[in-house]
């Protein structure tokens, strides 16, 4: 079963403000993308190519200016703009940054608390469900009424993960998630995300990077003129998008230094 759609999504940011005699930028054009329970999907795309707007409307944070998003086949928002609150709680993300993406004066327990307050739990329960969530991500939670921001980028965006699990989601949006993490933390991250897909999620995975791939997505897609194109699985020999050729070519240097084994494990995807 299908978890969202996106049909014909066309979106333009005009430059400079309202009024502004600079034309709009089109991002968008005539976008669509499915994500299927329980799937795993990269997007791929240079940087300014239109992915994060695609995913902010995906999560009915941006409204399109034409074409339709739907969550399980309903509309993912109502005739006001709104999203209910049941499909808010199923559609959840990590950004980049993770203390941009959490108050600095808010302790562990509170961040992952933050989407079970409404549940009305007794304090006590809320303590077990956030400790068993800060174990789901490999954190310990004996800490958790320290500040979040003392710890460390990695750490927090672990918190950050067992936050966007805590309601249960059928999708969490991956937005350039361990892009800002150093290499070790990286690999460790994608570590926990890999264990974390068998438990039923779909996710969008949303990377410039595509080394990151490798062995998480079930499909790609990379942006190219404002639409998300499939990638053909390697060895297809189906020709692939010209943006993925592109991204290809800005990971190796000028002049490789590296041996062929190398240099074919740099243009391994998934
Ligand atoms: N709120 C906004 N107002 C005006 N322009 C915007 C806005 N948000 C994004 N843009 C522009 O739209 C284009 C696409 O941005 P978007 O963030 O979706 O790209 P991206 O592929 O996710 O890039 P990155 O990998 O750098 O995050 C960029 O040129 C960006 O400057």
């Amino acid at each position: 079963m299908t978890v969202v759609a996106l049909e014909g999504i066309n979106l333009s940011y005009r430059g400079g403000g309202l009024f502004s005699r600079h034309p709009p930028r089109t991002v968008l054009r005539d976008a669509a993308l499915r994500i299927n329970e329980g799937e795993c999907v990269a997007l791929l795309g240079r940087t300014g190519s239109g992915k994060s707007t695609l995913g902010r409307i995906l999560l009915g944070l941006e409204r399109p200016d034409a074409g339709t998003a739907s969550f399980r086949g309903a509309p993912l928002l109502n005739g006001r703009g709104r999203m209910i609150p049941a499909t808010r709680r199923a559609l959840q993300a990590v950004f980049q940054d993770p203390y941009g993406a959490t108050s600095q004066r808010h302790t562990a327990f509170d961040v992952v608390a933050e989407p079970l307050l409404q549940d009305g739990l007794p304090r006590a329960m809320l303590r077990d469900r956030v400790a068993a969530l800060m174990h789901q991500v490999e954190l310990d939670p004996a800490p958790m009424d320290r500040l979040a921001h003392r710890m460390s980028g990695g750490q927090l965006q672990r918190l950050c993960i067992a936050r966007a699990l805590a309601p249960c989601p059928a999708l969490i949006v991956l937005d350039e998630a361990v892009n800002s993490l150093d290499a070790e933390t990286q690999a460790h991250l994608m570590v926990l995300l890999r264990r974390l897909r068998q438990d039923g999620m779909a996710f969008l995975f949303i990377t410039h990077d595509l080394r990151l791939l490798r062995g998480f997505a079930d499909r790609v897609c990379v942006m190219q003129d404002g639409r998300p194109l499939p990638v053909p699985p390697p060895g297809s020999g189906m020709p692939e998008p010209a943006a993925l050729a592109e991204l290809r070519a800005a990971l190796l240097p000028a002049r490789p230094p590296v041996r062929d084994g190398a240099r074919r494990e740099a243009h391994a995807i998934a």
